[in-house]
């Protein structure tokens, strides 16, 4: 399988603190990767790394090419990234915002092609944000700001995109419906898919391959029943843990077992 993200060694450090030591992995293109670990391992940093937010040391390719040899529009056309905290104080409304996904793709003089409106309408639709069109951002919930800014990755058109805890404000359905979204993107448009998300279940169901982090390294990565092991989660997360195989299908679920029933273990 052709790869769509290449790291090796990659490594990071704030004002001279490491946080990322040695990252080597393998995204494969039409793929879903799903980063977990505990608060404070590197997930966010990992992310803005591969969004071309934060230059690490080591070497970072898309698609088999370099990453510094990558022009930032053109870096821009491929990866689309939805972060963790996400900004309501633009003075735009919801369309608005999403058309703004169309900006590497315009032409000189930053003129925008005849079907940018159509793309922007199909995503607000899929993303089940039409009937926010006019609102104003700050006027928004958590969970529809969070849609709008997916909706407008996606409206980029891109061929990674990369999604930081973005089911954190949603509601059940809303969560589900998004991971659905995501899952039929990459299958019925090879879109690559890396998201942060500390919900070990949904990561579980939706990922075809789960990188597990500890303390700014990767501790493992495959598929999710590889990597779901009890004992190693529980000595990265410190808490005691049930993992039974899903009634849905090939998949562990992970509890965290509450103090109360401690006794029983
Ligand atoms: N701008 C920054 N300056 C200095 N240190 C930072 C900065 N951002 C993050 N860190 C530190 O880097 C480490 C990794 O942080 P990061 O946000 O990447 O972790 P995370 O796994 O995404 O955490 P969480 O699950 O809590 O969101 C933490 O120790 C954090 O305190």
């Amino acid at each position: 399988m052709s790869s769509a993200i290449q790291a090796e060694n990659l490594s990071y450090a704030y004002n001279g603190t490491g946080v990322l030591d040695n990252l080597c992995f393998q995204i494969p293109k039409a793929s879903f990767s799903i980063l977990i670990g505990p608060n404070g391992s590197g997930k966010t940093t990992l992310m803005k790394i591969l969004a071309g937010i934060l230059k690490s040391k080591g070497r970072l390719s898309l698609f088999n090419r370099h990453a510094a040899q990558i022009s930032r529009k053109e870096y821009a056309r491929q990866i689309a990234f939805v972060p963790q905290h996400l900004p309501a104080d633009f003075p735009f409304t919801v369309q608005e915002v999403i058309l703004m996904g169309r900006s590497p793709h315009l032409g000189i003089l930053g003129i925008g092609k005849k079907n940018d409106s159509d793309i922007a309408e199909k995503v607000m639709q899929i993303t089940d944000v039409t009937h926010l069109g006019r609102r104003r951002l700050n006027k928004l919930s958590g969970g529809e700001l969070q849609r709008v800014f997916i909706a407008r990755a996606l409206c980029q058109e891109p061929e990674i995109i990369l999604l930081d805890e973005p089911t954190a404000f949603l509601d059940l359905a809303h969560q589900i419906q998004v991971m659905d979204l995501l899952e039929k993107l990459k299958q019925d448009q090879n879109l690559t898919i890396i998201m942060v998300s500390h919900d070990i279940n949904l990561a579980a169901m939706y990922g075809d391959q789960l990188l597990l982090m500890k303390n700014g390294t990767l501790l493992d990565m495959g598929k999710p029943e590889k990597v779901l092991d009890v004992k190693t989660l529980e000595d990265v997360y410190g808490c005691v843990l049930l993992i039974n195989k899903s009634p849905l299908g090939d998949f562990p679920v992970t509890t965290p077992v509450p103090g109360r029933y401690l006794k029983h273990f």
